[in-house]
């Protein structure tokens, strides 16, 4: 048997890329059915060649990570394309979906400020090494800070978000040039743009790097916030987390609370103050979810 990687589900068909030639089309068995399985873009997969580019999937490994919108599993680096310029990023934006990325399993965020030739974003640039994210910055006009970029995902699974207008398609196009041609092929045959769908797909670079162009910031799990329960968001702001268990109160929000580490910390500079804006915000939502729950469910 093979091994492979998901890259693409379409009407019951799943393409593994086997890490050398071409995908793999293949049927999932009848036991997933029965197990009430999907498999998933990105799952890792054992399956049996069968003849003329067709195979059958035998096997899912387990998943490391998985996000619902846009459906895909194990996706090793969120990239997060931001900028300082046409249009400007709203920092609690980037902070809310770095706090998704960073509350998942084995997902490393990566902040990617484009447009650098219009505007050099030194403040988005400060708030985020000081909260300790690796950030880049990146031109795909100029192709400034592309080849960092490239090293910074060769050979990893990277799902690109970012508001509209940002520049992820330009950045991947810059990073390879056959890349508006692998997206192409497909809004053709599905006969639509790919962004008016859910659909999603792995490509592979020519460095090697698997890549995702997701839906932008809006629509990226944020939906109801699933994933983040206001008890564990703290631990999804990474620079929180040295404090986090030396407040006086065992049950602190880290809000407005006496003797709180966090607020001790944001005071001494050691936090962005956005940062934690973007926290409080987010516990009040968290909050307000929590509540319409206990409303609405007997
Ligand atoms: N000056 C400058 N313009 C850029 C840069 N990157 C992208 N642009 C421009 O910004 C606009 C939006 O770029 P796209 O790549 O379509 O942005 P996107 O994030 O994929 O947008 P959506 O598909 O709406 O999510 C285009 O007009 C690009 O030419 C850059 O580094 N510098
Ligand atoms: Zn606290």
């Amino acid at each position: 048997m093979d091994e492979g990687i998901i890259l693409k589900a379409l009407s019951g068909f799943y393409y593994v890329y086997d890490g050398t030639g071409d995908l793999v089309t293949c049927r999932a068995r009848g036991k997933f059915r029965h197990q009430k399985i999907t498999p998933l873009v990105g799952d890792r997969v054992r399956f049996t060649r069968l003849s003329g580019g067709e195979g059958a999937l035998d096997e899912i490994f387990p998943r490391k990570n998985q996000f619902q919108r846009p459906a895909v599993a194990n996706i090793d680096q969120l990239v997060i394309v931001v900028s300082g310029a046409i249009p400007i990023t709203d920092p609690f934006l980037i902070d809310r979906v770095a706090a998704i990325a960073d509350s998942k399993e084995g997902c490393e965020s990566l902040i990617c400020i484009n447009k650098c030739d219009l505007d050099a974003a030194d403040m988005l640039y400060q708030i985020y090494t000081a909260a300790g994210f690796h950030t880049l910055r990146v031109s795909a006009e100029t192709g400034e800070g592309i080849q960092e970029l490239s090293a910074a995902i060769a050979g990893k699974v990277s799902a690109f978000t970012g508001n509209s207008g940002v520049g992820k398609s330009s950045i991947l196009n810059a990073l390879d040039s056959d890349f508006h041609l692998q997206v192409g092929e497909v809004s053709e045959k599905l006969g639509r743009g790919r962004h008016t769908t859910r659909h999603v797909e792995l490509y592979r670079l020519r460095n090697g790097a698997i890549v995702a162009d997701t839906p932008g910031f809006s629509s990226f799990d944020t939906e109801r916030m699933e994933s983040l329960r206001k008890e564990s968001l703290a631990h999804a702001f990474r620079e929180f987390r040295p404090y986090l268990g030396m407040c006086r109160y065992a049950g602190c929000a880290h809000v407005k609370e006496k003797d709180c580490a966090i607020l001790q910390a944001l005071s001494e500079g050691k936090i962005p103050p956005s940062r934690h804006e973007s926290y409080v915000r987010l516990y009040e939502q968290a909050r307000e979810i929590k509540d319409w729950e206990r409303v609405t469910k007997p």
